[in-house]
């Protein structure tokens, strides 16, 4: 996985040494993505590895969440937005219009920036997913709500009000709340987009927790503007910059010895 990055990111200099388990999950080659014309990503190429946290940083308007909202294809709803280029999820290749958006979804999950919890009950909201894609009993159904809300550690705090609205938990609440939904579907990727950024600093903790445990299940793609919390919660960084992947790597080589002097300088604070 890393040789292909090290051949392609330009100067990228000695690859760290791939880690044993890193299977590569998502291969994305010569990506090229338009806004109605506007070229917001060119020629990406990286391999994001299964079971891992990937970090993509970048300053403002690089190309982030662009290229994460690849990876559950939600541009297929707007005709004028047009990617070249394949990225193949486990050997099949998403962009390719046979792949059908459902199968995706079930797939790949997405968190975004802002909670949005459905006006309905906390149970509704996990369940509410679940029975777009799957019939289950009303036992079963009891039985995966309980466990998504376990996986985003928040059981506890809701078990006893689970007929309540969602709309009355805290923002770290409903939060977590959304990442039950995601993983109720039980997909095998999570696309995590600024997930805190509308957090203050105990649910921001709780969140990069759930992250590192989540990582064990699930391969997790996280877009953050904040350095730190790549720093803190990611294996693997991918730093972009108008619309160019400048280097990618293991966060700690990433953040300790970059290849390139753009990512340092970004990483420095002297740019950016
Ligand atoms: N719907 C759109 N129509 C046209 N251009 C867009 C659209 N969305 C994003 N862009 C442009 O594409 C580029 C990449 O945007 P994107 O939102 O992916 O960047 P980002 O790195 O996630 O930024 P931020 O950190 O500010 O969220 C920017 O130049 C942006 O202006």
């Amino acid at each position: 996985m890393i040789d292909y990055v090290a051949a392609h990111a330009a100067g990228a200099g000695p690859a760290s040494a791939p880690r044993a388990e890193a299977r590569t999950k998502i291969s994305v080659r010569d990506l090229n993505f338009y806004y109605n014309g506007y070229h917001a990503l060119r020629g990406i190429g990286m391999d994001i590895p299964e079971k891992q946290v990937t970090a993509i940083i970048g300053p403002s308007g690089c190309g982030k969440s662009t290229l994460l909202r690849i990876f559950n294809r939600i541009y297929a709803i707007y005709p004028k937005l047009n990617a070249t280029g394949s990225v193949m999820l486990d050997g099949e290749d998403i962009l390719d219009p046979s792949y059908s958006l459902n199968r995706l979804r079930s797939k790949v999950g997405m968190v975004f920036q802002k909670p949005v919890p459905f006006p309905m009950t906390i149970f509704e909201n996990v369940a509410y997913g679940i029975r777009h894609h799957e019939r289950l009993s009303k036992a079963d159904m009891a039985i995966r709500v309980e466990q998504a809300l376990r996986g985003a550690a928040l059981w506890d705090e809701v078990k006893d009000k689970l007929g309540r609205s969602a709309l009355g938990l805290s923002g770290g609440q409903q939060q977590r709340l959304c990442i039950a939904r995601g993983i109720a579907l039980k997909p095998e990727v999570l696309l995590l987009d600024e997930p805190t950024s509308a957090l203050d600093p105990i649910a921001t903790t709780r969140i990069e927790q759930l992250v590192e445990e989540l990582k064990h299940q699930y391969t997790i793609v996280i877009v953050t503007h904040n350095m730190q919390q790549a720093a803190r919660c990611s294996d693997y960084t991918a730093y972009m910059y108008l619309g160019e992947l400048i280097e990618f790597g293991l966060t700690d080589r990433i953040f300790m010895k970059p290849a390139r002097k753009e990512t340092e300088d970004y990483i420095t604070g002297r740019f950016g």
